[in-house]
């Protein structure tokens, strides 16, 4: 019997084959014999997770035990991949899992296929969710994550002649095996209505519609440890009185049922921006109905202790990842002063120690602002709060800036003019003890532009913490066979918990042999990609589209290759395969234009056998982890060209970095510290930097004028505007002459100057290996497991407990 008075589960072979089996016999009803390949993944699901929950009992009872400080992250997105590998991989049960699914006789690629992706995020921020709370649970860091389990998720990619189609995602269409739902901690949120005040002066929120959040959680295990952290993601509901029966039996079924149909949708669909907002009353109602569900949580959890409230920052902090979940400040307030009787003073104080915040965008349009008239409609307690809160910046800015009445309408929470908006951002900045950008130069401009009045105003509040990304999901999983090369050369695989092990792979660097083993090890990975030659160079730009990360450069340089291949047929042109992956929000017409042009440019080169040896697009649809997985560990050149001052970090650099491939990039975000840490000669630089990118803005751009004084580049969007690429993308060229926002004809030389200094060096592949080995040896620092002990050593203030095996 172990520590929580179970038959600890068996790490035999023939136990786990015993375990599942009786999963398959008694928890899928079914026998070996017509068992489905359905009916035998879930159950081996459930046989691996049986081992992980052991574990989380054990972590739970050793967190009870210790009543630690915990960290609490609170995310719009989690963007987690698929589990099976992972847990596999975390619960080391490996071998006996693959011997299992033999006598079973199903593979582990086909239980691979069926394990669904969750797509409950857009891109960088939610996947820096799911790396972060792997993290914490590897550095024994009692957390939990709160999210929404939407059904929908992001939408799925197709391409129909070239232009993206979303489909929805009914990700749990098959059920999903690895969460637990949790209906007994089902909670109760408020929307609309008007405040009152009683005889006490004590004010008293009734609600106009009353909607019930139901949790799920999945086990989020650490690496190499004990602990297994939860991520809880909650589910809207209607009230048990929402289904009307008396309608119902009247014959009006839609009437009846549509009530609790307004519950749920609130946790229908993820929002498919991910820098644009777009400020539908539907996203704040999923704000809202995330931090009530979690706090009211929180709360629960923090009274199991039964600590007075004003131990509550002491035992809890909460991470808001970006201003999403910012509406968490005015919601506790509420909780502290309206139900909890504290006083104003107080209670701020107490929240502000709480929350801290961080920010992952420079881009004006995605800072969030709401409109006060919504505000007033759905969430008229949350305004008054804020209207106190703002009262109370503005008098200290005021007595701090006496007569600086300009100061005090730029750090206003609300926005005068032209509508009356809350500034989401001001009010996360406010009501936090904690604010952090995501990469060193990101830090610095927030404090420079965006917040620059706070940051002048209460410096000691910003901070950085440069992102990070799991080197387990994105090395160990994703590139199995270079992790074993980097396993056998290190003589143990300890540096996939501890990053920085990778530097004695430098001794590697001149080494002929283990240079050719590293070179066919990325060759074999271009192979089981499949799109394109292997010997090729694989030039690889994975990300959101969005005109600021400049897919649009990327593609100008293709069509200036296939001009100089056309015009110089036997010339010793690098082979190259240029690959896109990405999607774009569906509102988005812009960045869908590009989409198009690019399977266009694609098509139109696929189709010219005088250019197909030297030259190859390939735009693989409905880009996501799991995709990402596959296409990271193949790729030679990493391109990472956002026009400087855009990019808050980036991740996909980091994740490409690791495995081997150059980065070719700008002065932008990590690019800056992956360039510092992999040394200057291992990085293809070019492009305006963030000064001079002001500058040139500044001082007035002339986009056209670049376009007239460069011969190539001329060619390029001439031929675009004559239709060459199946007479699509004329408005993409036409928004380059014209405007331009990000300056990428601007930088368009410096780029296909480097880009041939990228085939000079590619020609040198002893060479080309060696940097690429030293990107990889150099890369530990964008481990998240540097990141998070980053945050706890100088944000959360949290040591780790200890899981004992027993
Ligand atoms: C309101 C719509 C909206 C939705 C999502 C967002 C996210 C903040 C966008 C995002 O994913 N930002 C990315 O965050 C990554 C993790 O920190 C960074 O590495 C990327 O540079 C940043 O673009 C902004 C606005």
């Amino acid at each position: 019997r172990n520590g929580i008075g179970l038959r600890p589960l068996g790490s035999s072979a023939a136990e786990f084959e015993q375990d599942l089996l009786s999963n398959l016999y008694y928890r899928r009803g079914t026998t070996v014999e017509s068992a489905s390949a359905q009916d035998a993944y879930e159950s081996l699901v459930l046989t691996v997770r049986d081992r992980l929950a052991e574990r989380r009992a054990r972590t739970t009872a050793a967190h009870y035990a210790a009543n630690p400080r915990w960290v609490y992250y609170l995310s719009a997105e989690y963007l987690l991949g698929r589990q099976l590998e992972q847990n596999i991989l975390y619960s080391g049960t490996g071998e006996i899992a693959t011997a299992a699914m033999k006598a079973l006789g199903v593979s582990p690629e086909e239980m691979d296929e069926l394990d669904i992706e969750p797509g409950l995020g857009n891109g960088g921020l939610g996947r820096l969710a799911a790396c972060l709370v792997d993290a914490m649970a590897t550095l024994d860091i009692p957390a939990i994550g709160y999210g929404i389990r939407y059904d929908f998720g992001i939408f799925k990619q197709t391409f129909v002649d070239g232009a993206q189609v979303e489909k929805p995602d009914d990700w749990t269409f098959q059920g999903n095996p690895w969460e637990f739902p949790a209906p007994d901690d089902r909670q109760t949120v408020f929307f609309y209505g008007h405040t009152t005040r009683d005889e006490a002066g004590r004010t008293k929120w009734i609600p106009g519609e009353i909607v019930l959040g139901e949790p799920s959680h999945m086990l989020v295990p650490g690496y190499g440890t004990e602990t297994v952290n939860i991520v809880r993601l909650w589910r809207a509901r209607g009230s048990e009185s929402s289904f009307d029966l008396e309608r119902f039996s009247a014959g009006q079924y839609a009437e009846a049922v549509q009530e609790a149909v307004r519950a749920e949708n609130i946790s229908k669909v993820l929002y498919p921006d991910d820098s644009t907002e777009l400020g539908r009353e539907l996203r704040l109602k999923q704000q809202y109905f995330l931090v009530s569900c979690s706090l009211r949580d929180i709360l629960r959890r923090f009274r199991l202790w039964g600590g007075p409230l004003t131990d509550f920052p002491a035992k809890s902090v909460i991470q808001l990842n970006d201003t999403h979940p910012s509406l968490a400040i005015p919601e506790l307030m509420r909780l502290l002063v309206d139900e909890e009787g504290l006083g104003w003073d107080e209670a701020w104080l107490l929240t502000q120690r709480t929350f801290a915040y961080t920010c992952h965008t420079l881009l004006p349009e995605a800072l969030e602002t709401w409109p006060v008239a919504l505000f007033e409609r759905l969430l008229p307690r949350h305004l008054e709060i804020i209207y106190e809160i703002n009262q109370r910046l503005l008098d200290e800015v005021r007595s701090r800036y006496p007569g600086d009445i300009d100061r005090v309408r730029r750090m206003s929470l609300i926005q005068e003019a032209p509508e009356r908006r809350v500034r989401m951002a001001h009010l996360a900045v406010a009501g936090t003890s904690a604010v952090n950008g995501v990469a060193e130069l990101h830090s610095q401009l927030l404090a420079e532009t965006t917040l620059h009045d706070f940051a002048t105003m209460w410096p000691g509040k910003f901070r950085n913490v440069t992102n990070g990304v799991s080197p387990r999901r994105f090395l160990r999983i994703a590139n199995p066979a270079l992790s074993e090369l980097i396993t056998s050369a290190l003589g143990d695989s300890r540096w996939a918990g501890d990053l920085d092990r990778l530097r004695g792979l430098e001794r590697f660097a001149d080494d002929p042999a283990f240079l050719r083993s590293w070179r066919d090890i990325k060759r074999a990975n271009k192979a089981r990609l499949g799109l394109g030659d292997p010997d090729a160079l694989m030039d690889v730009m994975v990300k959101r589209f969005h005109e600021y990360k400049r897919q649009q450069l990327k593609l100008l340089h293709v069509i200036t290759q296939y001009h100089r291949i056309k015009d110089n047929p036997g010339g010793d042109h690098v082979p190259r395969t240029v690959l896109f992956a990405g999607k774009a929000a569906p509102a988005y017409h812009a960045a869908k234009s590009i989409i198009r042009l690019i399977n266009a440019v694609a098509a139109t080169i696929e189709a010219d056998p005088a250019v197909t040896p030297y030259l190859k697009v390939v735009f693989p649809p409905n880009y996501n982890v799991t995709l990402g997985e596959l296409i990271i560990p193949a790729a030679d050149l990493s391109e990472q060209i956002s026009l400087a001052g855009k990019e808050a970090s980036g991740t996909g650099n980091m994740k490409l970095a690791l495995n081997g491939a150059l980065t070719i990039g700008t002065l932008d975000g990590a690019n800056i510290e992956i360039r510092e840490r992999v040394g200057a000669e291992n990085f293809f630089l070019f492009g305006l930097d963030t000064p001079a990118a002001t500058e040139l803005k500044a001082s007035g751009y002339h986009p056209r004028s670049y376009y007239e004084r460069d011969p190539e580049l001329r060619a390029a969007l001439d031929a675009i505007m004559s239709g060459a690429f199946g007479g699509v993308g004329k408005e993409v060229a036409e928004s380059l002459l014209n405007w331009d926002e990000y300056l990428t004809l601007a930088d368009f030389r410096a780029y296909a100057e480097c880009q041939e200094a990228v085939d000079r060096a590619w020609q040198d592949q002893t060479a080309w290996t060696k940097a690429s080995l030293l990107n990889t040896a150099r890369a530990g620092y964008f481990s998240a497991d540097r990141t998070v002990s980053d945050y706890a050593s100088t944000i959360w203030h949290v040591e780790p407990v200890r899981v004992t095996r027993d």
